[in-house]
Parts: structure tokens; C-alpha cells; sequence
């Protein structure tokens, strides 16, 4: 059964200005952990308020949990749990009381659902005193991600749940999401990590309000178009400024302490390295590497 189901979805703010999303369609299935991802600007955002009944489209429909966000934004508001980008907590409130809150919106109490939070909330606990603006962005979002289901939600939207956390507890963060899922809970969540994609069931990759993809993260990767190599010499400026004016270079991009780049077919890893002799880059260090995520993003907004 299909738990969320969104279909030609668009909004644009204002009457200049472009569609912030653009004709988006997607399906999320239940129980499934799926991923917007995308850079800043991208629509996410914008996406996750549609869906959780607190912005209106002006194109498209979509339904959460069989109910219309449009028509049934009331019995909707019950059914999702929704931890927005920025901080949702009230600073000035402890830890116990920030959860306190948010049950008593939603009529219930933190005994009633803590089975759903208690793997989450133990983390936190001994802080319980403690204001929510004292906290470190990892608590932060523990606490936040507990508001967002003490109620028990049957679809979890986490707009970059994870944004400027450290990598720990980012990693700690997606293995929370992954003992939820088995609760049978489904979860859509959105991140500029391409890292964090792989851990997805499905992604949609986003740009501009326009969904450039849906798939697997193997998948994805698997039909990356091109053969990828990763290139590296000194200095690298001269290797990246020789790789773009190259003739039969498809795609090149600084890559971490690598570059990144892709030829046309009929260009041997020996023409590449005599062609860089030439330009007077001798020792380059050249291997055939597997795209990531964000390789096949680049890919996708170039074609
Ligand atoms: N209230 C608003 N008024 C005008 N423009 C807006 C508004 N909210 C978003 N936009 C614009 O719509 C586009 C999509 O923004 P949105 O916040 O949905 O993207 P996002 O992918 O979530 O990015 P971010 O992580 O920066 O929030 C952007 O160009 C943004 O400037």
C-alpha cells in the first residue's frame, strides 16, 4: 500500500518567480525510508509543508496515508509527525517539558507512546532538566525527532534532520530511522548529504523543483552512463584546468583529494595520461572508480 502518493505536485511563491516544485510526482510505499535529496533551493522544503498540510499547492494533488492534503488537512495533522529544518523546540523549555508539550498538543501523554521514543530518548534522559536551547545540535535533534513521534505518527517527515550535526551523530541518527522503519513506520526525509542517500530504501534526486530521478541508491548508481575515473597529480589546479579543455572530456569536477572525470568511448586511460604529458602533467595517478550518488546527480543535471 502506497502511503504517500503525490502527483504533479507544484508551487510557486509569487508571480516572477519560478516554480519552487515543479510538476513533482513520487510515491512513497509504506513502511519504506525514502529520500529527497538535493541542494539548498531544491524544493524539499517546500515539499514536506505541502504534505504536511501547512502550505497550500497552487498545481497537482496528494494524499498521505489515503487522506487528501487539501480536503483532509485536519485528520492529516494527527496521522504525520513533521520535524521541520529549523529548529522546532522551544528553547526556553527543558528537554521533559519541550515533550510534555507536544504530547498535550496531540492529546495524548509521553507514557502513553514512550515504547515508540524510549531507544532515542534514553540518550537524552539524564539531560532531562536541561533547556532545549543548551542542548548540542545532536541532542537537538533527538529531542526534536521524539516531539515529532510521541504521537505515534503513522508517516514521519524529517526535512535535513541531520543538517550541520556531527558525524556521529548523524550515523547514530540513521540508525534510529532504521529501528523505526521496522516499526512499520514510513518515513520520508530529505538531506544535502549524498552520502546519507545510500542509506534510503528509494531517493529522488531534486534540483530547480524537478525531480531528476527515483530509484534505488544501487540502482542510481547502476546506471550511471559513463565509465568514471578518478584522477589525481600536483598541483591540481593545472590536472582539473588540463581535464576540462580536453577534447573528448564528458564531465570533470574536483572530487575531495581527487578529481572526477568521464571521456568519450573511444578514449583509451593511455591517450588521457599522453595527452596530460603533453599539457606537462607527468605523474598522474588514474583508476576506473565507482560513482557515488553525487556523481550521478552532476550526471543527471548536465543531461
Ligand atoms: N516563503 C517563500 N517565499 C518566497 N520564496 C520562497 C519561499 N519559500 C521558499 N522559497 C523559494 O522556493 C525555492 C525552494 O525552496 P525550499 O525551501 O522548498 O527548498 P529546499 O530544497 O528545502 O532548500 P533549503 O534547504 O534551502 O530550505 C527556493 O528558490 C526558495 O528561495
Amino acid at each position: 500500500m502506497e502511503a504517500v502518493i503525490v502527483n504533479a505536485l507544484s508551487k510557486t511563491y509569487g508571480q516572477e518567480a519560478p516554480r519552487a516544485v515543479d510538476n513533482v510526482s513520487f510515491t512513497v510505499s509504506k513502511g519504506e525510508l525514502f529520500g529527497l535529496i538535493g541542494p539548498d533551493g531544491a524544493g524539499k522544503t517546500s515539499i514536506f509543508r505541502m504534505l504536511t498540510t501547512v502550505l497550500l499547492p497552487d498545481g497537482g494533488s496528494a494524499s498521505v496515508d489515503g487522506l487528501d492534503i487539501v480536503k483532509d488537512y485536519k485528520e492529516i495533522r494527527n496521522r504525520v509527525g513533521y520535524m521541520p529544518g529549523k529548529f522546532s523546540l522551544y528553547p526556553d523549555l527543558s528537554i521533559e517539558e519541550n515533550l510534555d508539550f507536544f504530547a498535550t498538543v496531540f492529546n495524548t501523554t509521553v507514557k502513553e507512546n514512550y515504547d515508540l521514543i524510549k531507544d532515542i530518548y534514553v540518550q537524552i534522559e539524564p539531560f532531562k532538566k536541561r533547556r532545549a536551547g543548551k542542548l548540542s545540535g545532536g541532542m537537538k535533534q533527538k529531542l526534536a525527532l521524539c516531539c515529532a513521534l510521541i504521537h505515534k505518527p503513522s508517516v514521519l517527515f524529517l526535512d535535513e534532520p541531520t543538517t550541520g550535526v556531527d558525524p556521529v551523530s548523524r550515523k547514530e541518527f540513521w540508525e534510529m530511522l532504521r529501528r523505526l522503519k521496522e516499526q512499520d513506520i514510513t518515513i520520508v526525509v530529505s538531506t544535502p548529504y549524498m552520502d546519507e542517500a545510500t542509506l534510503c530504501d528509494r531517493i529522488a534526486l531534486i534540483q530547480n523543483g524537478k525531480i531528476l530521478g527515483i530509484n534505488t541508491p544501487a540502482n542510481i548508481v547502476a546506471s550511471y552512463p559513463d565509465t568514471l575515473y578518478a584522477l589525481r597529480a600536483e598541483p591540481m589546479y593545472a590536472l582539473l584546468q588540463a581535464v576540462e579543455r580536453y577534447a573528448h572530456t564528458l564531465d570533470s569536477y574536483a572530487f575531495g583529494e581527487y578529481m572526477h572525470a568521464s571521456f568519450t568511448g573511444d578514449v583509451r586511460e593511455e591517450d588521457v595520461k599522453t595527452y596530460l604529458r603533453q599539457q606537462g602533467i607527468a605523474d598522474v595517478e588514474m583508476k576506473k572508480t565507482t560513482p557515488t550518488i553525487e556523481d550521478c546527480f552532476i550526471n543527471k543535471l548536465k543531461n
